[in-house]
C-alpha cells in the first residue's frame, strides 16, 4: 500500500491474498433475462448500447423563451412571441426570423432555435418580449450530447445501483440480460456454538458469525443458503460440506480455521477435496484458509467475531463479487488526516476500527475506538469503517491515514 519493505517471516501480505483470490474466481454464473423493477444489485452480463440519442432531440433546459441568436441584437431586444411549447407538445413549425417562442423546460426546440432565455431575465409587453443578451446554446440541450444511439451506455461487469436503472428506463430499455444470483453457502464451526433465543450451557456461547455473515453476503448481492452449525464430527462435518457443495457455487465457513486440533473441518474438506491454510499479514483476521469441496471453492474466515468480519470485509468481498461477474471490486480507501498518533510498529497491517469526526473547521479526521479486540463487535458498532496502517507504518496527528468506510465494503 505505501511501498514501504516489511519483514512479514512467513505471514502472505494482504494484496497478494486478494490476488491470489482473484486468480482463482470462479467464472461468473449463467446469465438470465430480467426486466428492470428486478435489477437493483445485479451485475450486467454483457455491454448495453443506447438504442436512441440522449436527449432525443434538442430541449429547453429552462421555462423561458426560445430564438435564434442571431436574432437577437448584442444588447438584448424585443421579439416578437410566435407560440407556446409545452413538454409533451411537439415542435413542427419552425421559428420565424425575429420571433421567439414561450417554451418549458423539456419541452422540443422548434426547428431554427438554437438558445433559450428563462423567463425571470425577460420582460413581456403584450404580444413581444424584451430579451437579455445570450450566446447561441444558452440552456439547449443537444440532441445526444449525453449518449450517442449505438455507444456504450454501460458495461458488462456492472452492479447496478439505483442511477443505472433509471438510465437504462430512460434509454427505454425494459428487459436486460444478468449473471444469476451468486449461491453461497454460509457454514459455522464450533462445538461452543449456540442460536440465541436458545439457553447456554457452561462453556457455550451464541453463534454471531453465522446471523453476520449472512447479512454482508447478502448485502452483497448473493443468495445465501444457511447450513448453520456443523457438528463437530467428521462423518457429520463431511456429509453438510458435501450437501453444500452440490447445491451451492461457492461455500463461506466461520471458525477452525487457525492451529487448533478440535477441528473436523479442515479433515472433512481434505477428503472431499483439498485445503490450504494461509497466515496473512492482517489484524484482526491472519488465519484464513482457501480449497475447494467437490470443485467448489470453499473459504473460511476466522472463528473470532471481528477477525471474521473485517476477513469478510477486506479479502473475501473481492473474491465474491468477481465471482458475481463484477469487474470493479475493490473498495477505494479515502486519504484523512489521522486525530491520532500510531507508534507501534506492526508486523501485520492493522485495520482498525474507527469513525471519521469533523473538527471545527469541519474538517474530518479520523479517530480510533479504544478496543480492538478480534474477539468483540461493540467497537466495530461505534466505527463507520476502518483505518488502514501499514506493516511498520508510524502516523502522527494529522497524517494522512488509509480509510475504508463501511458503506462501501458492505455493499
Ligand atoms: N496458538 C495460536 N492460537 C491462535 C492463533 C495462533 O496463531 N496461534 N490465532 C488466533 C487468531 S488471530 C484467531 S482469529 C483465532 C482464529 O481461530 P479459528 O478460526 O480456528 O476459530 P475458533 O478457534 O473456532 O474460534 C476463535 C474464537 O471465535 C469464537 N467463535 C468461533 N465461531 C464463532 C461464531 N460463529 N460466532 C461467535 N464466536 C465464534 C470462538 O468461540 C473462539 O473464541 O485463533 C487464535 N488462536
Ligand atoms: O488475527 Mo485474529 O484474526 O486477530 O483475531
Amino acid at each position: 500500500m505505501t511501498g514501504r519493505v516489511c519483514d512479514l517471516g512467513n505471514l502472505m501480505p494482504v494484496d497478494e491474498a486478494i490476488s491470489r483470490l482473484l486468480d482463482q474466481a470462479p467464472p461468473p454464473p449463467l446469465v438470465q433475462m430480467i426486466r428492470l423493477d428486478q435489477a437493483m444489485g445485479r451485475v450486467l452480463a454483457a455491454d448495453i448500447h443506447s438504442p436512441v440519442n440522449l436527449p432525443a432531440w434538442d430541449n429547453s433546459a429552462m421555462d423561458g423563451y426560445a430564438l435564434r441568436a442571431v436574432d437577437l441584437p448584442e444588447e438584448g431586444g424585443w421579439l416578437l412571441i410566435g407560440g407556446r411549447i409545452a413538454a409533451g407538445d411537439q415542435a413542427c413549425a419552425p421559428l420565424l426570423a425575429q420571433q421567439a417562442v414561450q417554451i418549458f423546460t423539456g419541452a422540443p426546440l422548434p426547428p431554427g432555435a438554437d438558445t433559450v432565455v428563462p423567463q425571470e431575465r425577460c420582460r413581456i409587453d403584450g404580444e413581444r418580449v424584451w430579451l437579455p443578451p445570450a450566446s447561441v446554446g444558452d440552456h439547449v440541450r443537444k440532441e445526444g450530447e449525453e449518449v450517442r444511439r449505438g455507444h456504450l451506455l454501460l458495461k458488462a461487469g456492472k452492479r447496478l445501483r439505483a442511477q443505472e436503472i433509471g438510465l437504462l428506463a430512460g434509454a427505454g430499455i425494459a428487459r436486460i440480460e444478468v449473471y444469476r444470483p451468486l449461491q453461497v453457502c454460509l457454514l459455522s464451526s464450533g462445538n461452543e456454538l449456540r442460536e440465541p433465543g436458545d439457553p447456554l450451557a457452561p462453556g457455550q456461547i451464541y453463534n454471531s458469525n453465522r446471523y453476520c455473515l449472512a447479512e454482508l453476503l447478502r448485502g452483497w448481492g448473493v443468495e445465501v443458503h444457511d447450513y448453520g452449525v456443523m457438528a463437530d464430527e467428521l462423518a457429520a462435518s463431511r456429509h453438510a460440506l458435501s450437501l453444500a457443495s452440490s447445491e451451492c457455487d461457492l461455500l463461506l465457513s466461520s471458525g477452525g480455521v487457525s492451529v487448533g486440533e478440535e477441528d473436523h473441518l479442515k479433515h472433512a474438506i481434505e477428503e472431499l477435496g483439498s485445503v490450504d491454510f494461509w497466515r496473512i499479514a492482517m489484524q484482526p483476521g491472519k488465519p484464513l484458509a482457501f480449497g475447494e469441496v467437490a470443485g467448489k471453492p470453499w473459504i473460511g474466515v476466522p472463528g473470532n467475531p471481528s477477525a471474521a468480519l473485517i476477513t469478510a470485509l477486506v479479502v473475501v468481498r473481492p473474491f465474491l463479487l468477481r465471482a458475481q461477474g463484477m469487474t470493479d471490486v475493490m473498495p477505494r480507501p479515502l486519504a484523512v488526516p489521522a486525530g491520532f498518533d500510531w507508534l507501534q510498529r506492526n508486523k501485520r497491517r492493522q485495520y482498525l476500527r474507527a469513525r471519521l469526526t469533523p473538527g471545527a473547521g469541519g474538517q474530518l479526521s479520523v479517530e480510533l475506538h479504544p478496543q480492538q479486540s478480534s474477539a468483540m463487535l461493540t467497537a466495530a458498532c461505534w466505527a463507520d469503517g476502518l483505518a488502514v496502517i501499514d506493516c511498520e507504518q508510524q502516523v502522527l496527528k494529522h497524517d494522512n491515514v488509509m480509510f475504508l468506510s463501511f458503506a462501501d465494503l458492505m455493499q
